[in-house]
């Protein structure tokens, strides 16, 4: 009997693979609703206390508060003369600043002051020294100042006690400047949330220009840079093959020292997209999945069990950053105890393709009063958002010239 071939054999009806079964869809969350629950997700981390070296960049954990008065005593506003009564005055000494005159002025004496010196008890203003005539015998001419003239008073700032700054604040540079004014070394912070980039996809190269069919990767240099403008420490970016498969999800366990991993591609439903897959095998739960805008729709948030949280961006750069200023920025503000920054609504002008019920993210640039779309804004580019100052997040019902909400461009 000859062996059976193929051509040869009984037919046979082919066996249908098992289909793994699809996690369920949820429905698009409107965005805004999505950058809330993004906030709203997680715990603020642990407030800790650091250097004021050591604390740009993060949040107040509790109020700033002044134990003293700001300033703190009544204090020369100009060089010139502090001036008891009315002139002419006869000049008794001279202070400085940081030094103390422990006399006390009498009607018609005046001593010499430098701007930031404290008025000596009875002084009635300071006369400044372009209004001065100062003559050899000792003695100061000039108009009689107003009653409080040229003096900072004591606590004219804040009163001691005062609550200065709301908890929830990211530090700048003016914040450290009056913490120091009122004598605080330290300050109650809640660290920035660390944030691990996985950037995923087989075809991409990571330097120079990309071989025939490959891609430069573009998120990997972008995202780190990001991740500081929204309040996060970058801990560096890890490329992970897409197979084996398993490879992704190695990497998102093993992020441990970290409290935020972002995913870059392997949002969406490809053969090689394993994000979601991994998540539903991980019992992760999901806070966001997918959001109703253009581009990033297919991004997510997602708890692991761990308590690591895991921001999905999709692979598309200009959709990656969309999405991460959607989910990742509001993450990091709720695990630092912030709150969402109220988002300022400026006329836009320009032309979009309509994208009826989803809400459009695109590159503004500021023209006059409003703001003026940014060409080259398709999911896979990024010349738009690099040369525009903005993001605008056009509303479902947006007609050219209204109003949209401005993100920082980052
Ligand atoms: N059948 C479907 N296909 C796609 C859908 C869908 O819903 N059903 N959604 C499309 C949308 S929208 C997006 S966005 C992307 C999201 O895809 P992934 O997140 O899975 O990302 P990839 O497939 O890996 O890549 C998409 C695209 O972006 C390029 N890429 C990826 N990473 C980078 C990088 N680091 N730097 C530069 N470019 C990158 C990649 O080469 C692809 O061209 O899915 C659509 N398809
Ligand atoms: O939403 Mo995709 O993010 O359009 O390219």
């Amino acid at each position: 009997m000859p062996p059976a071939t193929a051509a040869t054999a009984t037919p046979t009806l082919p066996v249908p693979l098992p289909v793994p079964a699809a996690p369920p869809r949820h429905r698009e969350l409107p965005w805004e609703q999505a950058r809330t629950l993004a906030q709203g997700a997680p715990r603020p981390s642990a407030a800790r206390t650091v250097p004021l070296a050591d604390a740009v960049g993060l949040t107040l954990a509790e109020a700033l508060r002044t134990p003293q008065p700001l300033p703190a005593f009544d204090t020369a506003a100009m060089d010139g003369y502090a001036v008891a009564g009315t002139g002419p005055w006869r000049i008794r000494g001279a202070v400085r600043a940081g030094t103390v005159w422990e006399g006390a002025l009498g009607a018609g004496e005046c001593v010499e002051i430098s701007t930031g010196a404290q008025v000596p008890a009875g002084t009635r203003a300071v006369l400044p020294v372009e209004a001065a005539l100062a003559g050899a015998d000792g003695m100061v001419a000039g108009p009689v100042p107003p009653p409080g003239r040229h003096i900072r008073r004591a606590g004219e700032d804040a009163p001691a006690g005062t609550g200065l700054v709301p908890a929830g604040t990211r530090i700048g540079p003016a914040l450290l400047g009056l913490a120091a004014s009122c004598g605080h070394d330290t300050l109650p912070v809640r660290p920035a949330p660390r944030v691990r980039v996985l950037v995923t996809g087989d075809e991409l190269d990571h330097a120079g220009p990309p071989g025939p069919g490959r891609v430069r990767d573009a998120l990997g240099p972008a995202l780190p840079a990001l991740v500081a403008a929204l309040g996060g420490e970058s801990r560096g970016v890890r490329h992970v093959r897409d197979r084996p498969a398993g490879s992704l999800a190695a990497a998102v366990h093993g992020a441990r020292d970290t409290e935020v991993v972002a995913v870059t591609g392997s949002t969406s439903a490809g053969a090689t997209d394993q994000l979601r897959g991994l998540l539903a095998e991980a019992g992760a739960r999901m806070v966001v999945d997918t959001v109703a805008c253009r581009p990033g729709h297919p991004m997510l948030l997602a708890e692991l069990p761990s308590g690591r949280w895991v921001v999905g961006l999709p692979g598309n750069p200009y959709a990656a950053l969309v999405a991460a200023h959607t989910l990742l920025g509001p993450l990091i503000a709720g695990l630092c105890g912030r709150a969402l920054d109220p988002l300022p609504r400026v006329p836009v002008t320009g032309s979009v393709r309509p994208a009826p019920g989803l809400t459009r993210l695109v590159p503004v640039t500021w023209y006059g009063t409003g703001v003026r779309i940014t060409a080259g804004h398709g999911s896979a580019f990024l010349r738009g958002a690099a040369a525009g100052d903005a993001l605008a997040a056009l509303p479902p019902d947006w007609t050219e010239g209204g109003p949209a909400p401005l993100l920082s461009a980052g």
